[in-house]
């Protein structure tokens, strides 16, 4: 089976006012399907570059992303954006929920974008709440919910089309420390169950130990954690 994600000799540098900063030099990883990868390093490491490049959502300057054998970079915009919706599940720092929807209408928006039947992405919506511990929170307007509470709608909302790949930026980066390992502990167990490949980032060595290995981003290149 071809890895979930590969970074095949990937280069990425920014233009800046002081000149071209490079962030990655050559990065070379693979991640296996079903598999738990923490990403650390300091501040400006290119954590989020790593997972922008991931998603598609940003190109290397050299080098491939491939997604289930697939190189994103070779792919016509239409046929990489349907590859993310289609197999990738997305979590951020922020949450990014829309605030006067309900939990549950929050989770359904991936179903609504793909135009999948209703009815079972309901019932799945339903089921995934509840296996968060919000089963009786569906009808609530996120706005209302606390922040490891919103979160945890994040990730339903993530896994609502069953992803290959659930990418995390900073997932509990906003959340104090109890909601922060309560989020970790749902996303590893639920990725684990739901059969996803998962690749976080976070500045936690606890929350990084969590993880099947850790992906260390220093000086441009990428090192494997024990
Ligand atoms: N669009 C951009 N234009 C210019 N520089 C950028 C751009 N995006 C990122 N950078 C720079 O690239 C470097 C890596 O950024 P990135 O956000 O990937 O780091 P990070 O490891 O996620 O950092 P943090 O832990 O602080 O979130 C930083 O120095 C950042 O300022």
């Amino acid at each position: 089976m071809p890895p979930v994600l590969a970074f095949r000799e990937v280069s990425r540098s920014y233009r800046t006012a002081g000149g071209v900063l490079p962030v990655l030099r050559g990065v070379s990883a693979e991640l296996p399907a079903g598999r738990a990868v923490s990403v650390s390093g300091r501040s400006g490491s290119g954590k989020s570059t790593l997972l922008h490049l991931a998603a598609g959502i940003d190109a290397p300057d050299a080098g491939e992303v491939v997604l289930l054998g697939r190189a994103l970079g070779r792919l016509p915009d239409r046929e990489r954006t349907r590859a993310r919706r289609d197999h990738v599940g997305l979590v951020f720092q922020f949450f990014h929920l829309l605030p006067h929807l309900t939990a549950e209408e929050n989770v359904l928006v991936p179903a609504l974008v793909a135009g999948d039947p209703p009815g079972p992405a309901a019932a799945r919506a339903r089921a995934l709440l509840e296996r968060v511990g919000l089963g009786d929170r569906g009808g609530d307007p996120v706005q209302k919910l606390s922040g490891g509470e919103m979160q945890r709608v994040a990730l339903c909302r993530a896994l609502l089309r069953k992803p290959t790949l659930l990418l995390a930026d900073e997932p509990t980066g906003n959340l104090d420390e109890a909601s922060g390992q309560k989020v970790m502990e749902l996303l590893l167990g639920v990725a684990r169950e739901e059969g996803s490949a998962l690749l976080y980032v976070t500045h936690s060595r606890e929350l990084a130990a969590l993880a099947d290995e850790t992906w260390i981003l220093h000086a441009g290149l990428l090192e494997r954690a024990p």
